[in-house]
């Protein structure tokens, strides 16, 4: 059986299971936050398109905000520029900034949206800058010293956070066909234009538009705990005390404050699920018990 057979079988046994769930998320939005690691091969990237697809068919409002961390590290290599990360994020020049929109509002965006067309659906391509929807400013990083403990201000360069976010574009589309697939690249009042690491981006379009969940398709299960197993649920104060614990490190810190600043936005809640296992989203949103960690106020 080749992988797209198996997949699709996959995805037929799950719908038969998920006929009692699929009214829950009927008419409500759910942001998907689609990783640049979880974008895996030809195949796994059908089945999230299938996925996306699947939810708009069932009346769910689906909003796609993707990266492409490792495909602007490519293609930089390909141009001889180095890639720089401070705190984790991508320390970005003028030429640096040019290419991270390249790869970000075209290929990847254009890649994401044939995908989804080819499933029958009507995606429609994006980046902050499309309907005045999102704008940036500078954005302010401290990191401390491990040895003097003194904090230093990053200069990332036209690296964004954003601040102001328009609905009214993403009101529209959610009122037609359309599905919206969104680059995190956003403009200043200033005129430049800023890279926003994506995860920043997708919460802060999920607490603009109080979505009902926000899921982030990462390279790992969900958070683990100290044992490396998955952990289903946790508060807003559990994950704080993981945090400071040291349970969860890394790339994971980012990611979990922006699950806690999004439920504060008022966000319902947040999954951290595997993007590399195949119809993870339906997997999540249409079983009982779902995947990955729930995140909950
Ligand atoms: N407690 C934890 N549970 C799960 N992953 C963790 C934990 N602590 C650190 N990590 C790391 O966080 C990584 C995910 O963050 P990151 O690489 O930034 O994701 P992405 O590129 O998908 O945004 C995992 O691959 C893992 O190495
Ligand atoms: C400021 C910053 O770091 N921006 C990120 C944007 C892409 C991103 O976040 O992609 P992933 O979700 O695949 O990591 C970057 O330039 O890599």
């Amino acid at each position: 059986m080749t992988d797209r057979d198996a997949n699709a079988e996959m995805q037929a046994t799950l719908l038969s299971r998920a006929l009692p769930y699929m009214q829950r998320y009927e008419n409500k939005t759910v942001v998907v936050k689609y990783g640049g690691h979880a974008m895996g091969d030809t195949e796994l990237g059908r089945a999230f398109a299938r996925d996306i697809a699947l939810l708009k068919q069932s009346g769910v409002n689906p909003i796609v905000v993707h990266g492409g961390g490792p495909q602007i590290g490519a293609m930089l290599e390909r141009m001889g520029i180095e890639s720089k990360f401070e705190g984790g994020l991508r320390v970005t020049d003028q030429k640096t900034v040019e290419i991270v929109e390249m790869v970000l509002a075209g290929s990847i965006n254009k890649e994401i949206v044939a995908l989804i067309n080819s499933e029958g659906e009507w995606a429609i391509g994006l980046c902050g800058k499309d309907g005045n929807m999102v704008f940036a400013q500078k954005a302010r990083k401290t990191i401390k010293d491990p040895d003097s403990n003194i904090e230093r201000v990053l200069d990332l360069g036209f690296v964004g956070e954003p601040v102001e976010v328009d609905r009214t574009l993403l009101d529209l589309l959610a009122r037609s066909e359309m599905i919206p697939v969104i680059a995190p690249v956003a403009p200043g009042r200033d005129g430049h234009t800023y890279n926003i690491n994506a995860d920043t981006f997708a919460g802060a379009i999920a607490g603009a538009l109080n979505a009902t969940r926000l899921l982030f398709l990462t390279d790992v299960p969900g958070v683990l705990d100290k044992n490396k197993k998955l952990i289903d649920e946790l508060t807003v104060s559990q994950a704080r005390k993981l945090i400071a614990d040291g349970t969860i490190s890394g790339g994971m810190i980012p990611k979990v404050e922006t699950c806690i600043e999004a439920i504060e936005r008022g966000v319902e809640g947040v999954v951290i699920l595997n993007g590399k296992t195949a119809h993870s989203v339906l997997l999540e949103l249409f079983t009982e018990h779902g995947a990955g960690t729930l995140i909950v106020p």
